[in-house]
């Protein structure tokens, strides 16, 4: 029998426990989560055994998986390096960066507490537990950042998630960061921007947004997302965000230059370069690749 902690029960907690409770390994599912509505509902729909606070049932666990926000999982590590815990127990987590985490957990790997950094790269705009679902991280890539865990005990949390057939890839911290500042992290800030300018531009405007086609509302779907959470995640990859903001206002400084001037060669180049990726990003998603 293996007992597993996890600790936030929202978007991605509940879903992570949705998944495992369908792996042929024979669970026990205690779930720790502040809210009081939360914990009932997957109580009553079978999806965690039982309520627990993590620091009091955290010597119960052999996997403890951290799935608040970023900055809650950051304090949480702190908590757990002063908590007994079972010798052989991995903690691992599912927060949106890696740097800071991984910096967090030291002083649990110092006490020789086994800590893998991970994260679903599959999520939703929305959030909590009446939105997870078992196939919400199907077929998606999970970052792994190695920490001190050993290959069995990535082989067993792996198999607690085969049923989702993901695409497990392993980097380190500094590159998850980077990779994920590009095509998360910085998606969001534009999103939410695109969202805000418009509105802004548009405030006298009678008909306004509400004539947003389906491009508007695409590019900006996540801009819906939960600003508590993605504030914890800005904090917590400033430095690369900001950098990549920069790169970001020069590359629109000269598509703005080219429309300007009517370089009509140029803003061609421009499409053409995005549609050619975007296009091949769906034919490898089509693909399985
Ligand atoms: N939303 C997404 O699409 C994705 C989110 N992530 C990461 O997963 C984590 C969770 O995100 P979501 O599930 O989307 O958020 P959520 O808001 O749906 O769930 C977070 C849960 O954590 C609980 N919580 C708050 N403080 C807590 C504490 N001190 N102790 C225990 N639980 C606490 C909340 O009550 C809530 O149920 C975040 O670190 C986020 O960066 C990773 C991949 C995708
Ligand atoms: O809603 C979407 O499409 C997302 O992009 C979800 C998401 C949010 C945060 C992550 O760290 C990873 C994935």
């Amino acid at each position: 029998m293996t007992t597993i902690l996890i600790s936030g029960l929202g978007l991605i907690g509940s879903s992570m426990a949705r998944v495992m409770k369908q792996s042929a390994a024979e669970l026990t599912l205690l779930g720790d989560d502040p809210n009081d509505d939360t914990a009932q509902f997957l109580l009553d729909q079978g999806i965690i055994d039982e309520r627990v606070t993590l620091l009091d049932a955290a010597n119960r666990a052999d996997i403890i998986l951290l799935a608040g926000p970023v900055s809650v999982i950051i304090k949480q590590l702190k908590q757990l390096a002063n908590v007994l815990l079972k010798p052989n127990v991995l903690v691992t987590d599912v927060g949106s960066s890696k740097t800071q985490v991984m910096a967090a957990a030291k002083d649990l790997e110092n006490r020789q507490i086994a800590f893998m950094g991970g994260h679903p790269m599959a999520g939703s705009h929305q959030t909590g537990a009446h939105a997870g679902r078992k196939h919400l991280f199907d077929h998606a890539t999970y970052f792994l950042v190695n920490g001190t865990q050993t290959t069995a005990q990535t082989k067993s949390f792996q198999a607690l998630l085969a049923t989702a057939d993901l695409r497990w890839t392993t980097v380190s911290a500094a590159e998850h960061d980077a990779l994920v500042s590009s095509i998360s992290h910085v998606p969001h800030v534009l999103a939410a921007n695109l969202v805000n300018t418009a509105a802004q531009q548009l405030r006298h405007d009678p008909v306004g947004l509400s004539a947003a086609a389906g491009g508007f509302k695409s590019t900006t779907r996540i801009a819906a997302s939960d600003p508590r959470m993605w504030t914890a995640i800005m904090l917590s990859n400033a430095d690369v965000i900001s950098d990549q903001l920069t790169t970001y206002i020069d590359q629109l400084k000269l598509i703005q230059a080219a429309i300007k001037s009517r370089d009509a060669d140029q803003i061609r180049h421009f499409f053409e370069r995005a549609k050619a990726i975007r296009e091949q990003l769906d034919h490898d998603d089509s693909r399985g690749k």
